[in-house]
């Protein structure tokens, strides 16, 4: 099988390429590229230097049209023009930017400032968390992958939500991510000397997962209701922490939100419940695409206390996207991503 990567030189890029590199289904991996055209791989990135001595190619719609599977892995606002001309012509499409993930094109425009996808092509994308919508993602011609925070809060709060075992009436999120999270483009918050040795929250009540964490508890639980949710930069390379708090119905114990957690995602080989917050961390989940999920009740409020740990570029982006495409191609989901996290 043929695949190719657009935003090949990205964070997300360079992560599906290590784990495509592995993956038995894939023959060959073209890299694509909107700046660098003709310039060998492994010359950016020599730890790559055996396996992607090849030029970067120029994006090109007929190029794109002939590989089975095409992988996008840019900014907001690149796709949404790229991919409609590709939709239904062949390779199945794994987006990993925001474009199609929003249902609604004017709260895609209010929350990403850009201009939405053509509606009759969002109305096509299937929203790619892969536990809660294998059966829909199977027969996509385009994913769009959940974002990084999303797939760490949904993953944690959807059994419970669905379940009716928590109140949906006062979702209160904190979300915390290391800084690749950024991508590779370096900025002035993303700086070394500013970030290091700091804690920061950023796009206080604005950030652009909001709706998407929104839409997706609407449309897998029937519950509809507003979070809040904040985000917060940590001096480190990889990682998203989620922690939520939600009041507990009444008489619900938390040994019945553990059970629940562990019977959603009995059959998933990539949710793992933990009970002890001890053996939770980003770091028992880097470099794997495991979410770890642990839930613990406050007798004292009467509320849960819930987190979901990822690393943000493999369950967070490229991991979640390779495990889509084992859906659509049939195979099992752990294909090529049966990796053991680094933890040091
Ligand atoms: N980093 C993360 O943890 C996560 C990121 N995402 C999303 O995935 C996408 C990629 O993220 P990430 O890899 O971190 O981003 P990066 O900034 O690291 O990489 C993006 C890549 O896109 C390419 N690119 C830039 N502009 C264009 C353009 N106009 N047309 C085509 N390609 C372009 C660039 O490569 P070149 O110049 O060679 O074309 C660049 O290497 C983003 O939408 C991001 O929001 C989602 C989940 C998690
Ligand atoms: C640390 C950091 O800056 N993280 C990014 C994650 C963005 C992302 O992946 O968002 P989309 O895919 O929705 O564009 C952020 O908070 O915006």
């Amino acid at each position: 099988m043929r695949v190719g990567i657009v935003g090949a030189t990205g964070y997300g890029g360079l992560e599906l390429i290590r784990f495509l590199h592995n993956h038995k289904a894939v023959e060959r991996i073209d890299l694509f590229t909107s700046s660098e055209e003709g310039v060998t791989f492994s010359s950016k990135f020599g730890h790559l230097v055996h396996i992607a001595d090849t030029p970067l190619q120029k994006i090109d719609y007929e190029a794109l049209e002939k590989f089975d599977v095409v992988f996008t892995s840019t900014p907001s606002g690149v796709t949404s023009e790229l991919l409609p001309p590709l939709v239904g012509k062949g390779p199945k499409l794994i987006d990993l930017s925001g474009d199609f993930r929003l249902q609604d094109p004017a709260s895609y425009e209010a929350w990403y400032g850009k201009k939405a996808a053509p509606l009759e092509i969002i109305q096509q994308s299937v929203y790619g968390l892969t536990e809660w919508n294998a059966e829909n993602v199977q027969h996509a011609s385009l994913v769009a992958n959940p974002g990084c925070y999303p797939t760490a809060v949904l993953l944690s709060l959807l059994p419970l939500l669905k379940e009716r075992l928590i109140d949906s009436s006062f979702l209160v999120i904190d979300a915390k991510s290391g800084i690749s999270g950024a991508g590779n483009k370096p900025s002035q918050t993303t700086h070394f000397s500013e970030a290091n040795e700091s804690l920061s929250i950023y796009k206080t009540n604005a950030h652009q997962h909001i709706p998407e964490i929104e839409q997706a508890i609407s449309m897998f639980t029937g519950v509809d209701t507003t979070i809040t949710f904040n985000t917060h930069l940590v001096p480190m390379t990889r990682g998203i922490l989620s922690t939520s708090y939600a009041p507990v119905m009444p008489g619900v114990t938390e040994e019945q939100l553990v059970a629940c957690l562990r019977s959603a995602y009995e059959k998933h080989p990539f949710v793992r419940i933990v009970t002890d917050a001890n053996s939770l961390g980003t770091n028992r989940v880097k470099g794997s695409n495991y979410c770890d999920i642990l839930v613990k009740v406050d007798s004292r409020t009467n509320r849960a206390t819930i987190v979901g740990v990822i690393d943000n570029l493999v369950k967070g982006a490229a991991g979640q996207a390779i495990q889509n495409m084992n859906v659509q191609l049939d195979l099992p989901q752990i294909t090529g991503l049966d990796v053991v996290p680094f933890f040091i």
